[in-house]
């Protein structure tokens, strides 16, 4: 098959075809990543982007759908692709590429709107509450990782609600967290006793739940189905309080599973990573997930699930809460530790907070034009653990893990919106 490959260089905006030298150094200097199709390879890093288009591939459509896995990749590609379809004698339909750009969203303009200043006059608690509900015998890393990054981003107070085997791990870790051992897994409970446990751990929970801005429901929460009950009781009554719920890792097990705990709650947020978003799409739209047209499918989802927001992990983040689309592609890291889910989902609890906070508060001088606050958090959490995986991947190399990057979380913040 002919084909014809064209290259653009992000620094210098210059256009080369494959063979010259700017092309081959990049390709053999550089990994891409690929995306699937009969007729277009599309291969991206940070310095360069390449399109391989087969000849009889050669029209505007084929242009577009590269164009928008384009922006899935990385925002700078995006305002430079509109020049690499010119130089390939494309055209595009203007609607869809306005579209297209609408996408990518001004992440520091909203982290800068939705932080609230360190005020004197304010008291313990008033910058966020966060509960995490995670952590059984097998994960005690993922509810510290999500609880603490809560804290170093600037939350008040968080709360870790774990299996009794996994508070002493979880408490060891650090002194900053509230640790309660007040969940049970099935091994530990005879079937007699099942009824007066569940009503326990609930009784348990509601003593505190009031007091929470925000839960983030399922970092290593496991599988169990005793468990997984009377997480969903908790998530019951937490519907009812109007508490915001982020729901990740085994949440996301559990509430694919049974969709009615979050359908129709415009406070729940879910932070789905590949695997979990295939088998989201694939109970929800009966269907594959579709890279082409991932944000199309992605607001079908949060639209069927009745205006829940997504966030869709990957190379880029995709938020969708049914109305709008949005996405954050601040430069992250390559290095893909386990763990860097659990920071997001820490800091998506307290950004949602404090966007909360921010649209009550109705200041009319704020510059953010849309207003779900689950959208905002979303955003906000994204573009930090990005910062932040980028500013620990700078020092660490290869040999970053996730308490690097939770260690960078201050000054991705700072940097944005500074403390003084
Ligand atoms: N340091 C820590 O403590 C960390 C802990 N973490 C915690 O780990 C949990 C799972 O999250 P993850 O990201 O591994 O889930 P994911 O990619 O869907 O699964 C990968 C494969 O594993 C399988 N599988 C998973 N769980 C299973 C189970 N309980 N029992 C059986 N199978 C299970 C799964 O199979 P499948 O669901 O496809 O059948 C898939 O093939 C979650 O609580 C997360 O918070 C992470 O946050 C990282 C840091
Ligand atoms: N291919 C990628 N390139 C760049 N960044 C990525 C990529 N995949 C994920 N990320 C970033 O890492 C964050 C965590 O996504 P990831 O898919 O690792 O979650 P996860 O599997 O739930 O993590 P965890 O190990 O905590 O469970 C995302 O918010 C995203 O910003
Ligand atoms: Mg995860």
């Amino acid at each position: 098959m002919k084909c014809k490959t064209v290259g653009l260089s992000l620094e210098s905006s210059k256009v080369g075809v494959a063979g010259n030298g700017i092309i081959k150094s990049a390709s053999i200097s550089k990994p891409f990543i690929s995306l699937q199709s009969n007729y277009v390879f599309l291969k991206h890093c940070w310095d360069w982007c390449l399109l391989k288009l087969m000849r009889d591939g050669m029209n505007s459509r084929i242009l577009l759908d590269a164009a928008k896995s384009c922006i899935l990749a990385s925002s700078p590609v995006f305002r430079r692709q509109q020049f690499l379809i010119r130089c390939v004698g494309g055209s595009t339909d203007q609607r869809d590429m306005q579209a297209l750009r609408s996408l990518e969203v001004d992440s520091q303009s909203i982290i800068r709107a939705i932080t609230p200043a360190l005020d004197p006059t304010r008291h313990k608690g008033q910058a966020g509450n966060i509960a995490v509900i995670g952590g059984c015998r097998e994960y005690t890393g993922a509810p510290y990782f999500s609880a603490i990054s809560a804290l170093k981003i600037g939350a008040d107070l968080s709360h870790v609600f774990c299996t009794t085997d996994a508070a002493p791990v979880i408490k060891s870790y650090s002194p900053e967290l509230i640790v309660h051992p007040v969940l049970e897994e099935s091994y530990n409970v005879g079937e007699e006793h099942k009824s007066s446990i569940a009503s326990k751990v609930l009784a348990e929970v509601d003593k505190w739940l009031e007091r929470f801005d925000c839960l983030v429901v399922g970092p290593g929460l496991g599988r169990d189905p005793f468990l997984l009950d009377c997480v969903s009781e908790i998530m019951r009554h937490a519907r009812q309080s109007n508490i915001p719920i982020v729901i990740d890792g085994d949440g996301l097990f559990l509430v694919t599973n049974n969709l009615e705990l979050v359908s129709g709650y415009a406070l729940a947020v879910l932070t789905p990573n590949v695997n979990e978003y295939k088998r989201l799409v694939q109970k929800v739209l009966s269907s594959e997930v579709n890279d082409i047209d991932a944000p199309q499918q992605l607001l079908s989802l949060a639209k069927q699930i009745g205006g829940v927001t997504i966030l869709r992990k990957g190379n880029s983040d995709l938020i969708s809460d049914g109305d709008t689309v949005k996405s954050v592609s601040v430069y992250g890291s390559p290095r893909r530790c386990g763990g860097q889910g659990d920071i997001l989902s820490g800091s998506v609890a307290v950004f949602l907070s404090w966007a909360r906070q921010h649209i009550l508060a109705a200041d009319s001088n704020s510059n953010i034009r849309f207003k779900n606050p689950t959208v905002l958090g979303c955003i906000a959490g994204s573009a930090i653990l990005r910062k932040a995986a980028s500013l620990a991947f700078s020092n660490k190399k290869r040999s970053t893990v996730t308490g690097d990057i939770i260690e960078c979380l201050g000054k991705s913040l700072e940097d944005i919106s500074p403390a003084s």
